[in-house]
This record gives C-alpha cells, sequence and structure tokens, in this order.
C-alpha cells in the first residue's frame, strides 16, 4: 500500500510522515491554506530521504510557472490538479520530474493511469484538499494502472475505503489536520500506519 501525505509545511510534519513510511510527501503550491513558496518547499525537501518522493502539487497555473516553481523547489515529482493536457507532462517529463495526474469521476478526464503520460493517477473528491469524500458508484470499474484514492480520508476511514475500491494507494490531506491548514504528527502516524495495515 503507497501511502502519500499531502499538504506539509513544516518540518516536525515531514519528519513524523517520513518516519511512519510515508512513500511519497506533497507540498502544495498553489493557493490553498497549505500553500508553501518554493524556496520554502526546497528547505523541507530536503529533510526527506532518498527513496521516498517529494510532490509538488499545483492546479491550473500555466505550465511556465509550474516548470519554474517545480524546478526551483528541488522535488522529483508534480502533481497536476488542473485540466492539463498530454503537452503538458510531456514537457515536465522532458524536465526530469515523475509525474501524477489528479482527477475526480466527474471530471470527464480519462481514468486510466497514464493515459497522459503519468506515472501515478489520483482519484479525488471535485475539490481537492477539502476533506470531502465522494460516491464510490460514480467511480465503475477501477483503473487498471498504480492508481491513489484520494478525498475525506482520514485514520479511522481508510481501512474501510481500501477495502471497497482496492486502490493501489492511498493520499491524504484535511484528515490528518485538527485545525484546517495544519497538520498533526500524530494523525499522520495514525493515517500511515492504518493505511499501511489495510489490504488492497
Ligand atoms: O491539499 C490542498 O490544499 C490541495 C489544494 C489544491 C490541490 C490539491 C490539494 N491537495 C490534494 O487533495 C487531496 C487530498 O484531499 P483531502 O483534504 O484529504 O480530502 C490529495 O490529492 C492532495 O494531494
Amino acid at each position: 500500500m503507497y501511502v502519500k501525505v499531502c499538504g506539509l509545511s513544516r518540518p516536525q510534519d515531514v519528519a513524523a510522515a517520513v518516519e511512519a513510511g510515508a512513500d511519497a510527501i506533497g507540498f502544495v503550491l498553489t493557493p490553498s491554506p497549505r500553500q508553501v513558496a518554493p524556496a520554502d518547499v526546497r528547505a523541507l525537501a530536503a529533510l526527506v530521504p532518498e527513496g521516498t518522493a517529494t510532490v509538488a502539487v499545483f492546479r491550473g497555473e500555466p505550465l511556465d510557472e509550474v516548470r519554474r516553481a517545480a524546478a526551483e523547489s528541488g522535488v522529483d515529482t508534480v502533481q497536476l490538479h488542473g485540466a492539463e493536457p498530454p503537452e503538458a507532462f510531456a514537457a515536465l517529463r522532458a524536465d526530469g520530474f515523475r509525474l501524477i495526474r489528479a482527477t475526480s469521476p466527474e471530471g470527464g478526464a480519462p481514468l486510466e493511469t497514464g493515459a497522459y503520460g503519468e506515472d501515478l493517477l489520483i482519484i479525488d473528491s471535485p475539490r481537492p484538499g477539502s476533506g470531502e469524500r465522494w460516491d464510490p458508484a460514480a467511480l465503475g470499474v477501477s483503473p487498471t494502472g498504480p492508481w491513489l484514492l484520494a478525498g475525506g480520508l482520514a485514520p479511522d476511514n481508510v481501512a474501510g475505503a481500501v477495502a471497497g475500491l482496492r486502490p493501489w494507494g492511498v493520499d491524504v490531506s484535511s484528515g490528518v489536520e485538527r485545525t484546517r491548514g495544519v497538520k498533526d504528527p500524530e494523525l499522520i502516524r495514525q493515517f500511515v500506519a492504518a493505511a499501511k495495515k489495510a489490504a488492497a
């Protein structure tokens, strides 16, 4: 079970996620209560050991801005939540990034990993980072490639969500916060442990 913890902005939260065994650490570079400047992401990403992915999250920014901010951040992976075309993914691939495409079942984009050249697909609610669950019935058939389930996951519901949809991995932001935008290291530990125990 691949586990991504997203929206980190403090060293102690990065440390908690790494120590708990998260596979990917996400930093939000788009307007959000969790937004972090590229220079601050660089400092946080430097705390992440090799082998754990560092992910810069964007939503709807122009491609030039994404390329510039991702390079400045020092991450290895870019996650796009907008309506970016396959050409944007190709450009970021040429820059050397691994790629995550995030969409929702209602979004109209293909629910197939790799459709735009990405390495990983995230299926999320239409309002990413909101903590909202979405109706699993909207998914129909699960993607065959590696995909992460996101949207309203938390330590106490991740096992049930995994049992229902059998994703390759999970992604969380709001569910490991007690105050919106502020991560809780203990909830991060609980989430990663519960997710790792959940059978895909
Ligand atoms: O976390 C954010 O604030 C955010 C903002 C804009 C785009 C994506 C964002 N995060 C992604 O949202 C989901 C998790 O959402 P939830 O809060 O757990 O319901 C995940 O894909 C994050 O990478």
